[in-house]
């Protein structure tokens, strides 16, 4: 299965940061381009602008989506919308969006549908908290969260483990962890959906991370907003 490398860009990025983006692409090579997807989320005011050129094969995604398709929603943006703009991802369900938004599974499952009634792939976050890894119950909280998000037709989904406590933070499971958690989840999602994880990744530890079994990419913040430390990750 073809890795997916990802970057979310989260609330950063004035237009300046688009010349990130050209960085990037300028040192993709053909090689790197067939290992793994490349794919920037950036946030929605400069997607448009940077679907309106090419990136050398760097694919662009948004960070959320309405679950309707319009109507008096002031201020949220619809999948159709994130597609036009030259989307061909979106990212739903993040823990920052679950946490600080009141989001929840069923509506988590409403904007991946609404993604592929768009035309474009939902990445479908799930994660525990600090809470529930130390008590145990990990591999439960991430997979119920993962059947009440998942939409019925889930042929063409990425999901997401995020980890809540190592997003920004420093801190990764083992990879034992992650193992154990990805394979878990490819159980829920079925053959077909790429599982990437997320939280902290960096150049440093994302060779690790990718030898995990089960594990078919990352989903990385902060170490996503420089070209040169995001191409770090994509030819670990
Ligand atoms: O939330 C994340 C990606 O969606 C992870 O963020 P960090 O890579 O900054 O920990």
């Amino acid at each position: 299965m073809k890795r997916l490398i990802a970057g979310n860009w989260k609330m950063h990025g004035l237009k300046a940061a688009m010349a990130e983006i050209e960085a990037l692409s300028g040192k993709l090579t053909p090689a790197d381009l067939e290992k793994s997807d490349v794919l920037i989320c950036p946030p929605a005011t400069l997607l448009m602008g940077l679907g309106e050129q090419a990136h050398n094969g760097v694919a662009l995604g948004g960070q959320n989506c309405h679950q309707e398709e319009m109507g008096a929603y002031t201020g949220d943006i619809s999948a159709e919308m994130l597609a036009e703009a030259g989307a061909s991802y979106c990212i739903v369900g993040h823990s920052e969006r679950r946490a600080k938004h009141g989001e929840h599974d069923a509506l988590v499952r409403q904007k991946a549908d609404a993604c592929h009634r768009a035309g474009i792939t939902p990445i479908i976050c799930v994660g525990e908290s600090f809470t529930d890894r130390a008590q145990g119950k990990a591999v439960k909280v991430v997979t119920s969260q993962l059947w009440a998000s998942l939409p019925e037709d889930h042929s063409q989904v990425v999901v997401a483990y995020e980890p809540v406590w190592a997003v920004g933070s420093g801190a990764i499971p083992t990879l034992d962890d992650i193992g154990e958690v990805h394979a878990a989840l490819r159980e829920v999602a079925g053959q077909n959906a790429r599982i990437l994880y997320g939280g902290s990744v960096k150049p440093s530890n994302a060779a690790q991370i990718l030898s995990v079994p089960n594990v078919h990419g990352v989903l990385v913040g902060g170490a996503s907003l420089k070209a040169e430390e995001f191409y770090g990750i994509i030819s670990a």
